[in-house]
């Protein structure tokens, strides 16, 4: 068990992919966002995207699910702090991590809706 700095890039990708895989296990909401995210690719395979509308949806793919990630750490904190008893700057920290979450969803959803329906009505 390691409470020290990583010593080298190896032992910290390897706590990088611990991080990842924990997120996974046990985030359920980090698990919705990588299924949607994989139908999101499928459909932007399906719609033959072109480069830069590739990169714009992985991109907002990439920092949803990142931002997820973000809130389900500072989540782990704040319970670890406030050894979830209730306090209202934990409360306002929480549901500032969630909002911004939101943020990036809706975000990423109109920016979904301005690449794919051009695409959508070109194919029906
Ligand atoms: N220690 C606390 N003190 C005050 N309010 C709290 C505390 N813990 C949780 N809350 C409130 O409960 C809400 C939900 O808690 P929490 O974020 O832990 O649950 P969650 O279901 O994992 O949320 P999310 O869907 O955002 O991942 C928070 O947004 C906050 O308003």
């Amino acid at each position: 068990m390691q409470t020290t700095k990583n010593k080298h890039w190896f032992q910290a990708a390897r706590h990088a992919g611990d991080g990842l895989q924990y997120a996974v296990r046990h985030e359920r909401n980090v698990r919705f966002d990588l299924v949607i995210g994989t139908l999101v690719v499928i459909a932007s395979w399906w719609c033959h995207l072109t480069r830069w509308e590739w990169v714009v949806v992985l991109l907002l793919i990439g920092l949803v699910i990142s931002a997820e990630i973000m809130n389900s750490a500072l989540e782990a904190v704040i319970d670890l702090t406030t050894n979830q008893e209730y306090h209202p700057l934990a409360k306002a920290a929480k549901d500032m991590a969630a909002g911004m979450v939101w943020l990036l969803a809706i975000v990423a959803a109109i920016s979904g809706l301005i690449i794919f329906i051009p695409h959508l009505v070109a194919k029906f």
